[in-house]
């Protein structure tokens, strides 16, 4: 049996990838998601926790990271962001070997991960989906969920690789405007991807 094929999907906050994968889900693809990692890590024994609370004393409430505290302590401070992420990427890396390694008689497994490029995990992906929408329409979706204060959101965008560098960079996009356009699309390309590499 061949290995998995290792799809990426990644864009930027708000594009629409978390709707995306659940997408992949629900066609049977095994799925792989950073952020839903990210709160594992950060729950009540979460493996984040210690060095979190070490690194930004206050933030942890209950034995679990409050992210509401921590996103008030990361507000437009690019040093404090670059400190947890040195905290959580190697835990979310060692997370996701596992997940393939659980996975490997899959033959399509997907991963979505925010910072894909900026990572380098796109180094591992036989292929990435890059999912787009124009920028005031990702701002308006950001601002809409009401998690964010737009100084925050800028602090995020900041963080990310711009979403045109994305979109070259990927194998394929799907731009995200209705639920319908892009279940069809991603439809589409399972299949194709399960006609190239059955
Ligand atoms: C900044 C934090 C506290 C914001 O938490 P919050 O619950 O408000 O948002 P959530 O985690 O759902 O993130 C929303 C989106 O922000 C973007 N984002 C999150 N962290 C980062 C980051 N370090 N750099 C750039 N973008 C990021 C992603 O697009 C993500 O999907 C949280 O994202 C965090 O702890 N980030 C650090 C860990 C990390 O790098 N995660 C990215 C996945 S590997
Ligand atoms: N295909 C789509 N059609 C219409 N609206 C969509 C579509 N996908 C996502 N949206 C809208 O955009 C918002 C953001 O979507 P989603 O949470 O999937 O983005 P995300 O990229 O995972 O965000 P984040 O980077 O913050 O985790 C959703 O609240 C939803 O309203």
């Amino acid at each position: 049996m061949n290995r998995p094929f290792l799809l990426g999907l990644t864009g930027s906050i708000g594009m629409g990838k978390s709707t995306t994968a659940k997408m992949f889900a629900e066609e049977g693809v095994p799925v792989w998601d950073a952020d839903a990692t990210v709160h594992a890590l950060y729950a009540r024994g979460g493996a984040a926790v210690p060095a979190i609370a070490e690194a930004f004393p206050g933030v942890v409430v209950d034995g679990a990271v409050d992210r509401a505290r921590l996103r008030e302590v990361l507000n437009g401070e690019k040093q404090a962001l670059s400190l947890l992420e040195s905290i959580v990427h190697p835990l979310t890396t060692a997370s996701r070997m596992a997940f393939i390694k659980a996975h490997s008689d899959a033959d399509l497994i997907l991963l979505d991960i925010p910072l894909l490029f900026e990572t380098g995990a796109d180094k591992i992906c036989d292929a990435v989906l890059v999912v787009s929408v124009p920028a005031e329409h990702q701002r308006a979706r950001v601002l809409a969920r009401g998690t964010m204060t737009e100084s925050q959101l800028d602090l995020i965008l900041d963080r990310q690789l711009p979403d045109a560098h994305k979109r070259a960079r990927a194998h394929h996009v799907i731009e995200t405007h209705t639920i319908e356009g892009t279940r069809a699309a991603v439809r589409q390309l399972i299949a194709e991807i399960r006609a190239r590499h059955a």
